[in-house]
C-alpha cells in the first residue's frame, strides 16, 4: 500500500442522505487507496449499505462530495460508476442460476456473432471462456468447468463468480457487501484470500462486514460508522477487536457522558 504518496482512488467527503424522515447519513467520510482493503463496519442501520449505494451510483448524496482518482464525480447512475471502474458485489450476488458460469461472467456484455442474417445472434462461448480464463487464473480462482450451471455451485463458488465478474470488467474499485456472511470456514478463507489478491494487483477494495475476525484479517484500514456518521478510522495493525466493538457501539462515549 502506498497511501502516503498517492492520491486516494476514492475519497468520500462528508456525504449526507435523507430518506423522508430518516437521516440515513449525516457526515460519512472515507478514503480508499489503490491496492488497499478498507473495511466499513457499524451496527445495523449505521449507514453502510447506503454509503455503498452512493459510491455505486444507485443513490445520490444530498450533500457532500465524492472524488474518484482525485476528480470530483457525480455518480448519477450505476453505469456512470461502472464506467469509472467501480464494481459492486451485493449480498444477493445477482447471478442467474439457470445460466452457466461463463454466461454469468459476461451477463449483459455477452460476445455475440450473427450466423444467419435476420436470425438471433449466437453467443461466442469459446471466446468468452478464452477471455475469462486468464483473469480467473491470475487471481487463482478455482471454479468447475465454465459451462457448469451456477445453480450447482456452492456459496463460496458463487461469491467467486461474482467477484470474478467485477474484476473481468477492469475494476479499479471493488465493493463487497458482506462477502462471507453465508459461507463456511474454508469458503470464507478462500474469499478473504481472493480479496487480498485483488488488492495486491492494485485494486482498491471496500468491504462491508459484521465479522470482526474477517475484518482484522483482511483489512488494511477499518472505517467505523455509527448513526450515519464516520466515528473512527483505524489502521488494522494499531487496533484490536475490543477497540472496534467499542467504536461500533459507542460504549466509551456513553460512559464518558454518564460521568
Ligand atoms: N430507501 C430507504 N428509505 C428509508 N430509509 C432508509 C432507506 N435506505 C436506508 N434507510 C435507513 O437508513 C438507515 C441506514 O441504513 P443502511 O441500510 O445504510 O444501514 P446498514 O449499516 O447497512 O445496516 P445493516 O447492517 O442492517 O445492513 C437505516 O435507518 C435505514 O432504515
Amino acid at each position: 500500500m502506498t497511501s502516503e504518496q498517492s492520491t486516494p482512488l476514492l475519497s468520500v467527503q462528508d456525504i449526507r442522505k435523507r430518506f423522508g424522515a430518516v437521516q440515513a447519513l449525516q457526515g460519512v467520510s472515507l478514503d480508499v487507496y489503490p491496492g488497499e482493503v478498507v473495511a466499513l463496519v457499524g451496527d445495523n442501520g449505521a449507514g453502510k449499505s447506503t454509503t455503498i449505494k452512493m459510491i455505486a451510483g444507485v443513490e445520490q448524496p444530498d450533500e457532500g462530495q465524492i472524488y474518484f482518482e482525485g476528480q470530483p464525480v457525480s455518480l448519477s447512475s450505476p453505469s456512470v460508476a461502472e464506467r469509472l471502474g467501480i464494481q459492486t458485489v451485493y449480498q444477493d450476488l445477482a447471478l442467474c442460476d439457470n445460466l452457466d458460469i461463463v454466461s454469468n461472467l459476461f451477463l449483459g456484455r455477452e460476445l455475440k456473432r450473427t450466423l444467419i442474417p435476420g436470425l438471433p445472434k449466437m453467443l461466442k462461448k469459446a471466446e468468452m471462456e478464452e477471455r475469462a480464463l486468464p483473469v480467473l487464473q491470475d487471481l487463482s480462482i478455482n471454479l468447475p468447468a465454465l459451462s457448469t450451471l451456477v445453480a450447482g455451485l456452492s456459496g463460496g463458488q458463487r461469491q467467486m463468480v461474482a467477484v470474478a465478474r467485477a474484476v473481468l470488467w477492469g475494476s479499479k474499485l471493488v465493493m463487497l457487501d458482506e462477502p462471507t456472511a453465508a459461507l463456511g470456514v474454508a469458503q470464507t478463507k478462500a474469499v478473504l484470500e481472493l480479496i487480498e489478491r485483488l488488492a495486491s494487483r492494485g485494486v482498491g477494495v471496500l468491504v462491508i462486514s459484521h465479522n470482526m475476525a474477517d475484518v482484522l484479517q483482511v483489512a488494511d484500514r477499518i472505517v467505523v460508522l455509527r448513526l450515519g456518521r464516520t466515528v473512527a478510522n483505524f489502521i488494522k495493525t494499531e487496533t484490536d477487536r475490543e477497540e472496534l466493538v467499542a467504536a461500533i457501539t459507542g460504549v466509551n462515549e456513553e460512559v464518558a457522558t454518564a460521568k
